[in-house]
């Protein structure tokens, strides 16, 4: 897309906003957020929703009072609930005349390049064609190691996917506050955020409700992604009449995430690199090459590498770390770890007897992506 009035929009819907005080999953809560898709889908705009709710609408079916603990509990209420979760959507939004789609998603089908740009692909034609992508984790099929684990930071990884315009987080609650409401109720609502420093890391706590999973910490883990992915970013409270409509048109209450300097965005590549490739090794740099690596961008060479961790191969995103072991940022190594370690041995054997370092002309990567971000 899009024109100017038109807009691609991400909204992220977390449990709390699907359910009911008792647990169960409320159509009158979703049929709230369908008749809002709508009607931005009638003025003509792109709609994807990234919904949780999967494990909050199935554990009671599998005979749980409250949501379950254990990932295998967890994957086989997320298994009921998925599929009763899209069965809603796709009633509600056919009455609007839209048809829904399901898209189930794993941490590995991003960190490979390929299966990631299908993904935009798909949603892509999805859009197109004038049909609600409904985007969630697959939760029956993750391990604890591999998972988003929270429907946030997802979120903001599809909207950097398909280029979104605006990417929306519905919570319970109406935007950041500067301490956790729930322990300091003086507590007050901050109006715009232009940068995620910190302070405001430190204003989040933990979820809320008893079905909630990621808290405040994940929201901005979220919105440090979607910032420097360029994309301007809404946090609001579910319920709220209107509340995605005018979230669209920037008159809704809640917080706003601006982007303060655009041209930092990453590009589609780096944000790969950055937020999705889930780096295989680590590269410990001598401290004199860290400036020209990081001020100057130049080139690493084998000479500056002083250690090397991990197995990868040629093509790897790699962690580029100094001698403290802080990040530096991210590459992508013309060089497995088999051939940069045979050229540690031969710089120690050559420097024992004086000479020149070989292949002191093979670049090893540059930093595509400066740490701090979301690595
Ligand atoms: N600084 C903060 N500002 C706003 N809410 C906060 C803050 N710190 C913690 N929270 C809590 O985070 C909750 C929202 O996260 P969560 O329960 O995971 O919701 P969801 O299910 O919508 O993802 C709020 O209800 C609030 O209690
Ligand atoms: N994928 C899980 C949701 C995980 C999640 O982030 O939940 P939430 O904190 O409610 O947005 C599910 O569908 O139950």
């Amino acid at each position: 897309m899009t024109s100017d009035n038109q807009k691609r929009v991400v909204i992220k819907i977390g449990s709390s906003s699907l359910t009911s005080l008792s647990g169960d999953i409320s159509r009158r809560k979703i049929e709230r957020i369908t008749d809002q898709v709508a009607e931005l889908k009638d003025e003509g705009h792109e709609v994807v929703l990234v919904s949780s709710g999967a494990v909050a609408a199935g554990y009671r079916t599998l005979g749980f009072v409250n949501r379950p603990d254990s990932l295998p509990e967890k994957q086989a209420a997320a298994a009921v609930g998925q599929g009763r979760l899209i069965e809603t959507y796709s009633e509600l939004f056919s009455s609007h005349g839209y048809a829904a789609s399901q898209i189930l998603i794993t941490r590995s089908d991003f960190s490979d390049e390929t299966r990631y740009n299908n993904v935009r692909n798909t949603i892509n034609v999805l859009l197109e064609r004038g049909i609600v992508p409904i985007v969630n984790e697959n939760d029956t099929v993750t391990t604890d190691r591999l998972r988003f684990g929270d429907n946030d930071t997802l979120s903001a990884k599809v909207a950097g996917l398909v280029a979104s315009d605006q990417l929306i987080i519905l919570s319970d609650i109406d935007g950041l506050y500067d301490a956790d409401p729930r322990k300091t109720p003086s507590a007050s609502l901050l109006k715009e955020v232009s940068e995620i420093t910190p302070e405001i890391e430190e204003m989040a706590g933990e979820p809320g409700s008893a079905v909630g999973t990621g808290g405040m910490r994940s929201k901005i883990d979220a919105f440090k992604i979607s910032m420097a992915s360029g994309i301007p970013s809404f946090l609001g409270k579910s319920g709220v009449k209107n509340i995605l409509v005018d979230a669209v048109n920037q008159e809704a209450k809640g917080t706003y995430f601006n982007v303060a300097q655009p041209e930092q965005n990453l590009d589609h590549y780096r944000q790969w690199i950055a937020f999705n490739s889930g780096p295989e090794g680590e590269i410990l740099i001598e401290e004199e090459a860290k400036e020209a690596i990081v001020n100057d961008k130049g080139s690493l060479l084998p000479s500056q590498i002083y250690q090397i961790n991990g197995n990868f191969k040629k093509g790897s995103v790699v962690r580029i770390l100094d001698l403290n072991k802080n990040k530096l940022g991210l590459g992508v190594v013309n060089y497995s770890s088999f051939d940069l370690e045979s050229f540690q041995l031969e710089k120690n054997a050559v420097s024992d007897n004086g000479e020149a370092a070989m292949h002191s002309d093979s670049f090893v990567c540059e930093l595509e992506v400066a740490i701090p971000i979301g690595v």
